[in-house]
């Protein structure tokens, strides 16, 4: 992955009237690199994108797309594949008419029916798009980001009201356009998504941006659990165990630690030496939901 920026925003500022919607906003998305912009509702997610895509005007700050401003259409457009949280199409055109359409608007090229296949709505090429359910609508949507491999791919809530399997369906997709060196933004609520998927994540909360980095970067601000329940100790009293553990609402002790594996080997080990078996035990890394609910909280 080379460092180049595909989009850079420095010290982004957007207003609704008296509403701040993004304040002083700036990062930067590399090429080849996938990133996810996560938050809150209403933290300012889509309006970034909208401003990135070209689709809205900053109040003040920098965005550049490709080193160029996203509002010169011409040359930042067709290298943009943006899959809107709703894209609008028309509920009269069949399904092959919007991708048909779709290919016009995006000064790419590419071929219908490949772009069919890979949405996985080829059955339902002359169906209407009033017809669909709203996962096909979702699988038409993702269209709009396939069509002709663009060199930077936007997808807003991308797998929201798809099954799982269509989930997998759409990654898997993502996955060949980053084969095919293709940047990806994306904002999903699903922070196990990201959590696989993304390079780098940026968390938004009320306009700003809060916390950036990696997953690793992002969890390694805090402590891992381990949470199991002794055998005929679900009451109040103090807990002999060999490191520090706070009871749960549900009888279970919690160690909280930021050295997962030394403390869960002094807890096995103790257990082992005094016949103890610990009972509900599970234990690991801290995840992105931990991080989310402390920066929102
Ligand atoms: N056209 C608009 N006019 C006025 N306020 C708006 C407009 N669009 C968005 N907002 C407000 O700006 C804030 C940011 O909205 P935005 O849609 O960017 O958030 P988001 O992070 O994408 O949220 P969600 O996760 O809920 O989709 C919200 O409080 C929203 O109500």
């Amino acid at each position: 992955m080379s460092t180049t920026a595909v989009i850079d925003v420095e010290h982004l500022n957007l207003q609704y009237g008296d509403f701040h919607a993004v304040r002083d906003l700036s990062f930067q998305v590399r090429r080849g690199e996938l990133y996810a912009l996560l938050g809150t509702n209403g933290a300012g997610k889509t309006s970034t994108l909208e401003i990135i895509e070209g689709h809205r005007d900053a109040t003040s700050g920098t965005v550049r797309v490709f080193g160029e401003s996203p509002r010169d259409r011409r040359a930042v457009r067709p290298r943009i594949g943006v899959m809107l949280q709703e894209s609008g199409f028309s509920p009269d055109l069949t399904v092959r008419e919007s991708v048909g359409l779709i290919g016009t608007l995006s000064g790419r090229t590419d071929v219908v029916e490949r772009v069919l296949d890979v949405v996985g709505l080829t059955t339902r090429a002359r169906t209407r798009v009033a017809q669909l359910s709203g996962g096909e609508k979702r699988r038409l949507d993702f269209a709009t980001a396939v069509w002709g491999t663009p060199e930077l791919v936007v997808l807003d809530e991308p797998t929201t009201g798809l099954d799982i399997t269509s989930r997998d369906d759409l990654w898997a997709s993502v996955d060949r356009l980053r084969e095919h060196g293709s940047t990806v933004v994306l904002t999903t609520h699903y922070l196990e998504e990201a959590q696989q998927r993304a390079d780098r994540i940026g968390l938004m909360h009320q306009g700003a941006l809060i916390r950036e980095g990696t997953v690793a970067e992002l969890t390694a601000t805090l402590p891992a659990s381990i949470r199991f329940a002794l055998p005929g100790t679900t009451t109040a009293g103090p807990v002999q165990v060999p490191v520090a553990a706070t009871r749960q609402p549900d009888g279970r002790l919690l160690v909280e630690t930021f050295d997962l594996q030394g403390d869960l080997l002094t807890l096995l080990t103790w257990a082992r030496a005094n016949d103890i078996e610990l009972q509900q035990l599970d234990a690991g890394p801290t995840r992105l939901d931990d991080v989310f609910r402390a920066v929102s909280a």
